[in-house]
């Protein structure tokens, strides 16, 4: 088998015309996450639906670990595991139990199913709290259990959707150490959907960047970002300048391109971010829009999501303020901050 996960041409439409997938395609390897990284209502959980045959597509077609998702999904069902958003464990049980009454769900007999509840229990660090009622564990903990839970019977393919939202940051890390544990020293081939650059950066080998239904970029974080030449130049003011001064002040400065304009918000590319900024701030003055702040980063994944869906993630996204996508990677990059001006 090539590829654990393959979906080619995905179209799906739901009652009122709402075309959540619009020719969408990926692949996973065996031992590979693939990060499918959109905001809200980008088509991340369709997918995932229709890959683990919840649902099913009205064209395209998959197959998940070897098997048609629409002819055999009762074989690809045995052979994945499903975290999805919502935990299916029941909060009265133990976790030990939870893990038993999966295993039995899936077959499995007693003493094998004892013995893979201790294993994962251990695995996912819940052996002390492995005999409580989950109600008592923390968030952290729940989601832990929610990956064992998905894990028990083995699967060859793991679909995890959204693993770390709500979480701190120390159970974040957490998480994301056992994930690239599962994909390296298990070989689960795994898909991955985040809300959070951040994540999709960090863990996954390629990222698949979803808009509106569609792929519109896929590759390695590196490559991706790789992708776009020099720094990015970040610029607000406190109220929306005019667009086409804005844009005609900057297109005259050499080596400054990609110019967008995105409200109070501007974005643009240099070769050389530092060296451009004085030139830029100064060609704005001129213009009568001066920047109130200017800031520049190496590309990140939110630079990659600008240039390919032509808006800012964290506009495309409508999530609460709680669940916003991290801007931490061009944040963490940013080499030079302008300031207030
Ligand atoms: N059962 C449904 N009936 C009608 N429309 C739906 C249904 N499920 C999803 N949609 C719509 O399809 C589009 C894609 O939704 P989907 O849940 O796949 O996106 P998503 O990327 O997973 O979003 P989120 O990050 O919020 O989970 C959205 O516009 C959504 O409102």
């Amino acid at each position: 088998m090539a590829h654990a996960i393959e979906a080619e041409g995905l179209v799906k439409t739901y009652p009122g015309d709402v075309r959540a997938l619009d020719d969408l395609s990926i692949t996973v390897g065996p031992g590979e996450i693939l990060g499918l990284l959109g905001p809200n209502g980008a088509g991340k959980s369709t997918t995932v639906k229709i890959l683990t045959t919840l649902i099913r597509p009205d064209r395209g077609k998959a197959a998940v670990a070897g098997h048609d998702v629409l002819r055999r999904p009762d074989r690809v069902r045995r052979l994945i595991g499903v975290v999805s958003q919502r935990s299916g464990a029941d909060p009265d049980a133990s976790g030990r139990d939870n893990l038993i009454l999966q295993g039995r769900l899936y077959g499995m007999g007693g003493a094998e199913v004892r013995r893979r509840a201790g294993e994962l229990l251990e695995r996912l660090g819940l052996g002390d709290a492995a005999r409580r009622a989950v109600k008592t564990y923390s968030g952290g903990m729940q989601r832990r259990l929610d990956v064992a839970l998905g894990l028990v019977h083995r699967p060859r393919v793991l679909f995890l959707d959204e693993p770390t939202t709500g979480l701190d940051p120390e159970a974040r890390t957490a998480m994301w150490a056992e994930i690239a544990r599962l994909a390296g020293d298990d070989a689960l081939a795994i898909l991955l959907t985040t809300h959070y650059l951040d994540e999709a950066d960090r863990l996954a080998r390629r990222v698949a960047i979803v808009d509106r239904g569609r792929v519109v970029a896929e590759g390695t974080p590196d490559a991706l970002k790789g992708e776009l030449r020099g720094d990015a130049v970040h610029l607000e003011w406190r109220e929306a300048p005019d667009e086409a001064l804005a844009r005609a002040a900057l297109g005259r400065l050499p080596g400054v391109r990609d110019v967008l304009v995105d409200g109070p918000r501007l974005s643009a590319r240099a070769d050389d971010g530092a060296a451009a900024v004085p030139a830029v701030l100064a060609a704005l003055d001129h213009a009568g829009i001066p920047a109130a702040a200017a800031t520049v980063a190496r590309p990140s994944l939110d630079d990659v999501y600008l240039r390919y869906a032509g808006r800012r993630f964290a506009q495309a996204d409508a999530a609460p303020a709680s669940e916003a996508p991290a801007q931490g990677t061009a944040a963490a990059d940013a080499v030079t901050a302008g300031g207030a001006r």
